[in-house]
């Protein structure tokens, strides 16, 4: 699937957004290896720290239907730049996605930057790192 495709569905995602205390919509879309598509968008909460960004409700959603593999997700905001994913976020990816696996940033106005997990954290914490 094409990159632009992907964001497209990101875009359509952050429409779902629960955002009345940032009222800041992210959208994500998720390309699993089988060749489907989990969006995923912020879902906020009066206890502000419960709030789940949109990147971990998309791949929370893939996961807990038994997919595993990735291939890309697009992530998408209004924002100034292509939207960074929070440190939660990169953490959850780091766990859950290869390394060289495309994150496709967007923003409303067209920019796009693509990087990949590893990228994102280097030097994550991982499992081996409790052995
Ligand atoms: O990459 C990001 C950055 C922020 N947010 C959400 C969390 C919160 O709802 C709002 C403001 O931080 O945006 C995301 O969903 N993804
Ligand atoms: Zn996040």
């Amino acid at each position: 699937m094409e990159d632009k495709k992907l964001i497209a569905l990101a875009k359509g995602a952050m429409q779902m957004a629960y955002v009345p205390y940032s009222h800041y919509q992210v959208g994500a879309a998720l390309l699993t290896k089988s060749g489907k598509v989990f969006t995923g968008c912020n879902i906020e909460n009066a206890a502000y720290s419960v709030c789940n960004c949109a990147e971990r409700t998309a791949i929370f959603k893939a996961f807990s239907e038994g997919e595993h593999e990735y291939d890309a997700m697009a992530v998408i905001a209004d924002s100034r730049r292509p939207v960074p994913p929070c440190g939660a976020c990169r953490q959850v990816l780091s766990e859950l996605c290869p390394g060289s696996m495309r994150i496709i940033l967007a923003n409303i106005k067209g920019d796009v930057e693509v990087t990949t997990v590893a990228q994102l954290l280097p030097g994550a914490f991982v499992s081996e790192d409790m052995q």
